[in-house]
């Protein structure tokens, strides 16, 4: 469910599962996590472009799939230890470990999971018709997979908030204004080819320095904030709040959520 295609140095790696807008199963997840090490092992390699099948990048978690396994629900999203991350962190923050630069091209829906992966990578050339959303708040659940940490680095605090809470998508150009999107383009193929000569054009040493240093700034406080999204993503999923959000999600009206805990 996942292609990865090389071709003149550039690894081309696709979500493949367009009959449900490439929505992520946890397979999907195992797959990329290997292809992100394998990734970053290959010399041959100087750009990775990140794209979805058909019309689509992504339409998120595919949560009913996932739910289905509660094994699998605890390796993607709470196998944590002091220091480790989940296997969707490893994913969404993998892109960063790479030396070289990867870029997101995106088409259609790119919500939930899927923005995820797509704010893991280093520029995000997307279409005018994208839709862009966060959209854990719908379920009762707070952004996870990593969100936090490479979103500080993309959007102010309060439009982060924002964007998280209400859960509603926002177009293309909105996204540009927040700080989420690089370019917004009628031809992501051609926009992303064009961004890909620019940088084949700079030494790969220059690149791998730049993505370095740059990263530093908001690298320091990535443990803390890793631990602190699992941890909050564990309560909420214990939260009778939770289940209540839920049933709202799935078209039940006459919700009524207790006080708020004490966080
Ligand atoms: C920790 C949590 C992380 C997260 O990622 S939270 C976010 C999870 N994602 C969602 O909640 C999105 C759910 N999907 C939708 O709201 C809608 O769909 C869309 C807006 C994405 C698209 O709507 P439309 O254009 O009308 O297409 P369609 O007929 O609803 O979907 C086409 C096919 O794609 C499947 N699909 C869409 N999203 C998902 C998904 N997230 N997981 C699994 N399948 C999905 C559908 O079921 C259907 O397939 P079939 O024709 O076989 O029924």
């Amino acid at each position: 469910m996942i292609k990865l295609e090389k071709q003149q140095g550039i690894a081309i790696v696709t979500l493949s599962r367009a009959q449900k807008q490439n929505a992520l199963s946890f397979a999907m997840f195992v797959e990329l996590n290997k292809i992100i090490k394998k990734l970053k092992k290959d010399r041959s390699i100087r750009a990775v472009v990140l794209k979805g099948d058909g019309d689509h990048f992504c339409a998120g978690l595919d949560i009913a799939a996932v739910m289905a396994s509660p094994l699998n629900i605890i390796k993607l999203l709470f196998k944590w230890l002091p220091g480790n991350k989940n296997l969707a962190q490893r994913v969404v923050l993998g892109w960063q470990s790479l030396s070289v630069p990867v870029i997101a091209q995106i088409n259609g829906n790119c919500l939930g999971g899927g923005l995820q992966i797509a704010l893991g990578a280093d520029y995000r050339i997307v279409h005018h018709d994208t839709q862009f959303a966060i959209m854990e708040a719908r379920w009762g659940l707070c952004p996870d997979m990593g969100a936090n940490v490479v979103m500080s680095g993309l959007v102010k605090r309060d439009q982060a908030l924002w964007l998280a809470s209400h859960a509603d998508p926002i177009s293309a150009l909105q996204a540009k204004e927040l700080g989420l999107v690089t370019q917004v383009t009628d031809d992501t193929e051609a926009a992303t080819q064009k961004m890909l000569e620019i940088l084949l054009a700079r030494s790969p040493d220059t690149l791998a320095a730049i993505k370095r240093v740059t990263q530093q700034s908001y690298k320091t406080q990535q443990r803390n904030i890793l631990a602190k999204e699992t941890f909050s993503q564990i309560r909420l999923l214990l939260s009778p709040n939770t289940k209540k959000a839920i049933a709202k999600a799935k078209g039940k009206t006459d919700i009524h959520y207790a006080n708020p805990k004490r966080w």
